[in-house]
């Protein structure tokens, strides 16, 4: 009976309990909330909305910001400077303290993303410190620290709003979690958490590291400077203190303990702030103790926080209502044809490149051509320098000497995501998928850079958009369908088993319609049947015109799948060919297989190859 009620919850779709949440928020005081409560309420929505922005820059572009404190008061000053001047309408202090905060935000992330690692942490974390500084210096507008006054009550268009601005808080944070909420579902939310999790798989997907943390920090300045707004009209006066160091520390508790990667652990997070702690007056003195206590709670012992803690007891009741299907081997007939759109492979050709890390050469003056309709194998001893290679094509490393040149254009230069933009797609030794991601949307990830579509298109989902992620989804379905997966699309793409996730890679890969496509070591861990899917696939994929350059030990899959073979010893190219002249080159088995040219050994690889 109890699992039949929870069935039946589990079929209502999530946007529901969003909408139906969000009308008990709006609604409250008309359903007979105190004036006391529905004050407590306005607050938590002004504190949520300065925690979803932490949440877009530290759970989803992960980058640890304090700045967001910085960015509330811009806001409230900017309110309360307007009002005092006679601006009293609320809109237009909205998007004023917005702008005002996506301003500060630019100027300040930029500096601190540019020195990477713990710099932006740094560096809003001095922000924070400078605030009642610079609100000092300005004291003749701003009131010093004595704190602004002389607001006037908010208007809109000419009317006053009056006890009616919970309405206007209410509303404006709705509007801004329907905002964050299309845009971390859409392809740039996944990019974002591609991003934090692998910032080498976001710059092969030909994201810009710098730029969209850069995005994510400053996206997360704009609710700040609007709950900036929205607080100085609460009491129509603010103070520095308001906005310092331990408000900073509130806002980062609440967004650990709600869970920071999660638009909803905000709204959480808030909530138990507002109504716990931040209630009661002779909490003031130890708040920071408890903050700390609430961030150790929150990031320690939930890791991922309270919205973690609720999916790991939905996934515990969908598994009791058998309502989980455990991953199970891939359907379909793994030798069934697989039809791949014509691709616009293009001429991989690198000349000489060398490379050496330390002391240790692991590139020698190595040069190798991959052609469009064929795939070239790269093979060679553990160290030899194929991973190496792949990484120097990517951009990950730049190169000694030596060129690389994509359809007739160098890249030796570019950096990794330019390099994936020339249509270069690639899947890593040790599959690399960002978590909490389905494996629809794991694969769907690769299109990043094909059909672009604007971020500002995503969070207004404009029919641009919308066509871009029907597009996305389909290309996806289709290729998790070719490969046999599409019975797990709805699966947490890192609990699927090895060999699934090299072949969830390798579709990653292939959706991005690559002119030139990296595949390395992807044969590992696959059974027989994934086996022969995948040299399905890279045929199909060579066959509609792919370049594949394939990096792999499985020696019986590169002589039945290449058409040319480069084999790699210490850095440096000592054969290469067509399968039947390399298996047979003494070189190889001596060098590669370690059996002896002239003994039984070798005539048996020749037999175990046909
Ligand atoms: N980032 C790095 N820093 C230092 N040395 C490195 C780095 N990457 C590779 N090397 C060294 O370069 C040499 C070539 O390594 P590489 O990983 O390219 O070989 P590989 O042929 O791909 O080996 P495997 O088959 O084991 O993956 C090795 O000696 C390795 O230790």
């Amino acid at each position: 009976m109890t699992m039949q009620i929870w069935r039946t919850l589990r079929g209502v779709p999530g946007w529901v309990y969003a909408l139906v949440f969000a009308a008990a928020v709006f609604f409250a005081p008309m359903m007979g909330l105190d004036a006391a409560n529905t004050r407590q309420v306005q607050l938590a929505c002004i504190l949520a909305l300065v925690v979803s922005g932490l949440n877009l820059s530290l759970g989803y572009a992960g980058e640890l910001a304090l700045g967001q404190a910085a960015m509330y008061a811009a806001g409230a000053y900017t309110a309360g400077l307007l009002s005092q001047e006679g601006h009293t309408d609320i809109v237009v202090q909205l998007i004023a303290a917005g702008a005002v905060a996506l301003i500060v935000g630019v100027i300040t992330g930029i500096p601190g993303l540019r020195l990477g690692s713990w710099s932006l942490a740094m560096t809003s974390f001095f922000l924070i410190l400078l605030v009642p500084d610079i609100l000092a210096i300005f004291g003749g507008k701003t009131g010093g620290r004595n704190g602004l006054s002389g607001m006037e009550p908010p208007t809109f268009f000419g009317q006053d709003i009056g006890t009616d601005f919970y309405y206007v808080v209410a509303g404006v944070t709705i509007a801004w979690f329907v905002v964050m909420r299309n845009l971390v579902v859409s392809r740039h939310g996944i990019a974002f958490r591609t991003l934090k999790q692998s910032p080498v798989l976001a710059r092969s997907q030909g994201v810009s590291v710098f730029r969209m943390k850069l995005l994510g920090y400053a996206l997360g300045a704009i609710p700040a400077g609007l709950a900036g707004a929205l607080f100085a009209n609460t009491d129509l006066f603010i103070a520095p203190e308001a906005f310092g160091f331990t408000f900073a520390t509130a806002v980062l508790a609440a967004s650990i303990l709600g869970g920071s990667a999660s638009v909803y652990g905000a709204v959480l997070g808030a909530a138990i702030m507002q109504f716990g702690p931040n209630q009661s007056t002779a909490f003031q003195e130890y708040a920071l103790v408890v903050y700390g206590g609430f961030l150790i709670v929150g990031g320690v012992l939930l890791s991922g926080g309270l919205t973690r803690l609720i999916t790991a007891g939905r996934r515990w009741l969908d598994r009791k209502a058998g309502m989980n299907t455990p991953p199970v081997p891939a359907h379909g007939d793994p030798a069934a044809a697989v039809t791949v759109d014509p691709i616009d492979g293009a001429v991989l050709e690198v000349t000489d490149l060398s490379k050496s890390f330390g002391g240790n050469q692991a590139l020698r003056s190595a040069s190798l051509r991959a052609e469009p309709g064929r795939v070239t194998a790269l093979i060679g001893p553990n160290g030899s320098g194929k991973t190496t290679m792949l990484n120097m094509i990517c951009g990950f490393y730049t190169a000694d000497a030596g060129t690389i040149a994509i359809g007739g254009t160098e890249v030796q230069r570019f950096s990794s995501h330019r390099v994936a933009r020339e249509g270069v797609a690639r899947t890593f030794q040790t599959p690399n998928i960002p978590e909490h991601v389905t494996v629809l949307e794991a694969v769907a990830s690769g299109r990043y850079m094909t059909d672009r579509s604007s971020m500002l298109s995503a969070i207004l989902r404009l029919p641009g958009y919308r066509r871009t992620a029907r597009n996305d989804v389909a290309e996806a379905e289709r290729v998790l369908e070719s490969v046999g997966m599409s019975h797990l699309r709805d699966e947490v793409a890192t609990s699927l088993p090895l060999g699934m996730r090299r072949m969830l890679e390798v579709a990653r890969a292939v959706v991005a319609q690559p002119r030139v496509l990296l595949l390395d070591e992807i044969a590992s861990g696959m059974d027989e049947d994934e086996l022969v899917r995948l040299a399905t696939l890279i045929r199909a994929l060579r066959d509609a015109g792919a370049t594949v350059l394939l990096v792999e030990h499985n020696f019986r899959l590169v002589l039945s799948l290449a058409d040319t073979i480069i084999v790699l010893a210490q850095g440096e190219v000592i054969a290469q060919g067509p399968p039947a002249e390399i298996e047979r080159h003494p070189r190889v088995l001596s060098e590669y297989l370690g059996i002896d040219p002239d003994g039984p050994e070798a005539a048996e690889v020749e037999t175990l190859t046909r």
